[in-house]
């Protein structure tokens, strides 16, 4: 048996001088004032064990990581019909990009990026009455144990006043067909998931279904194994964006990315595994995150291949 906790607190040691390497994104600028020199890790095992170190119960920004989440409701309320409206494929351009959605008549290439994302909740928006951000809100209280999650209201806002690539992004889906509800609709529900507020270990608890074939905390069945699968299949594929290939290469695992510097990463049957820092690369994926992920795997031999 390793001792994961000895193993957490050497990995933080190993990565401390990457913390606060890297900006805080600034196009939303309530995730901009972040303090950098923050670290947390957690690692939750199927069971519902939780290892942690660092920062690992300060609240973040989820961001993107709550892509997977609204995906998972998707395919557990509405089944397959969803990849009719986007690809699975990764797109080699960044989470935001614009260009490619044209090329391809309006069907987005993947989940994980933005276009993806907006179409993921118009269809989760439709399935649950106009609460999809409830709906992901719930989940992460259900499956964390964590009743206090809650979005961030200012995060929100402040996302909300610049939205206008991700509005774009909308009107763009909309004028090909690929949305069942309104831009603005879409949009507000969009940023109120991604505005969700977590810490490392609740992130790390709530995405246990990952790692345990689709079974919830409480043993029931949310997906199937195959569903759940193919989850963890796009992630490692699409969920680093245009870095995907070289998270893939570094860690070896599904993981799954979002702007205010979190990462989850999923080693199937075993665990799951919570990041965050908030100095992001190029690609808006976490740099003391990865290296911590890489360090972790390196260290406990966790891999998928
Ligand atoms: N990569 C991310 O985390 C992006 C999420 C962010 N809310 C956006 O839409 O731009």
């Amino acid at each position: 048996m390793i001792d994961l906790q000895n193993l957490l607190d050497d990995v933080v040691g190993d990565i401390r001088p990457l913390i606060g390497h890297g900006a805080a994104a600034d196009y939303i600028p309530g995730l901009a004032a972040v303090d950098t020199n923050q670290f947390g890790i957690a690692v939750a095992t199927r069971g519902g064990e939780v290892y942690a170190s660092g920062d690992a119960t300060v609240p973040f920004s989820i961001q993107s990581i709550s892509k997977v989440f609204a995906l998972a409701l998707v395919l557990a309320g509405n089944g397959d019909s969803i990849w009719k409206r986007v690809f699975r494929e990764p797109s080699g351009n960044p989470f935001n990009s614009l260009v490619q959605l044209e090329h391809e008549d309006g069907i987005p290439r993947n989940p994980f990026i933005n276009a993806g994302a907006l179409v993921v909740t118009d269809r989760l928006l439709t399935a649950t009455d106009g609460s999809a951000a409830e709906a992901v809100r719930r989940f992460m209280r259900d499956e964390s144990g964590n009743p206090g999650i809650e979005s961030d209201a200012e995060v929100a806002a402040s996302e909300a006043r610049n939205s206008h690539r991700n509005a774009s992004l909308a009107h763009f889906l909309a004028s090909y067909g690929n949305l069942e509800n309104s831009v603005d609709a879409v949009l507000d529900a969009y940023i109120a998931q991604c505005s969700i507020a977590m810490n490392c270990t609740d992130l790390a608890l709530a995405a246990r279904f990952l790692a345990s074939n689709g079974r919830k905390a409480d043993g029931t069945s949310f997906l199937s194994a195959s569903q759940t699968k193919r989850i963890n299949a796009v992630m490692l594929t699409c969920g680093t964006y245009d870095a995907a290939g070289e998270f893939a290469y570094r860690v070896g695992l599904p993981g799954k990315s979002g702007v205010g510097g979190g990462i989850i990463a999923v080693m199937p049957n075993n665990c799951t595994i919570c990041v965050w820092s908030p100095g992001l690369d190029r690609s808006g994926n976490s740099v003391a995150g990865v290296a911590a992920l890489d360090a972790l795997t390196m260290r406990t031999g966790w891999s998928i291949f």
